[in-house]
């Protein structure tokens, strides 16, 4: 569970958010809005990239201000950009990386990397270089570098601007199926069709916050 208790972030001279108080229990979260209105920083709140000046954020009832290592561990992010995300030479060894980091024993690390680059479509291109995937692939493999770590929560910041409409349906997919929580922050509307809620930031507020169909509703008269 997530909770943001009367929030505000300032960034430099700007007050980014501005007494955003919600809790998250739901599996699957929406955030759409305008751009520049806050909703990275309010996904990056959520594993700690992101510290509230004022308010508290709490992961599983963990502070993030005070827990930081802890929930980043727990906390599986996505970023926009893939290449900010893709650290090794290869494929396989990009999905490997973070599960050696936490010491798994060999046989059980290529296990894991080869499932998990099966189930995404993309055990063709394991031993390739990962600088050689189109876009939207890194855009996959940053989503398997996130999974294989099986987090209890996954964040995802526009997860897919890159994909084409079969990868993101996939990606859609892979969300319907995903056991944990997921929040994702997106101007894809339709990747929100069967989520459980949505919230509407603008200009650092939550100004709705209901099923899919109202919250975009919502959005859409608001950008008329
Ligand atoms: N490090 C920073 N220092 C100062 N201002 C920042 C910083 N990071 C973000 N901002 C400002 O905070 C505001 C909100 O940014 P944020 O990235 O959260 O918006 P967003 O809703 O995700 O936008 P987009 O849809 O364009 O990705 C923007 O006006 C941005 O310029």
């Amino acid at each position: 569970m997530i909770r943001l208790t009367d929030v505000h972030v300032r960034l430099g001279q700007r007050e980014v958010l501005r007494g955003v108080t919600v809790t998250l229990t739901e599996r699957r979260v929406g955030v759409i809005g305008a751009n520049g209105s806050g909703k990275s920083t309010l996904a990056r709140l959520l594993n700690g990239l992101v510290l509230p000046s004022s308010g508290t954020v709490t992961v599983s009832g963990l502070d993030t201000r005070r827990h930081a290592a802890r929930i980043r561990r727990g906390v599986g992010f996505l970023f926009t950009d893939p290449d900010a995300q893709i650290v090794m030479p290869t494929v396989a060894e990009d999905v490997a990386f973070s599960l050696r980091r936490k010491g798994l024993p060999r046989e059980e690390t290529e296990r894991r990397v080869r499932e998990t680059l099966e189930r995404y479509g993309l055990a063709d291109h394991a031993d390739h270089p990962a600088h050689h995937l189109s876009g939207g692939q890194k855009q996959l493999l940053a989503l398997c570098s996130v999974l294989v770590l099986e987090p209890e929560i996954l964040v995802m910041d526009e997860p897919t601007t890159l994909l084409d409409l079969r990868h993101s349906r996939q990606v859609a997919g892979v969300l319907r199926t995903l056991p944990q929580q997921v929040v994702v922050v997106t101007h894809d509307l339709a990747l929100l069709e069967d989520f459980d809620r949505v919230l509407v930031v603008d200009q650092g507020r939550v100004v709705a916050d209901a099923d899919p169909a109202t919250a975009i509703g919502h959005y859409r008269k608001m950008m008329a």
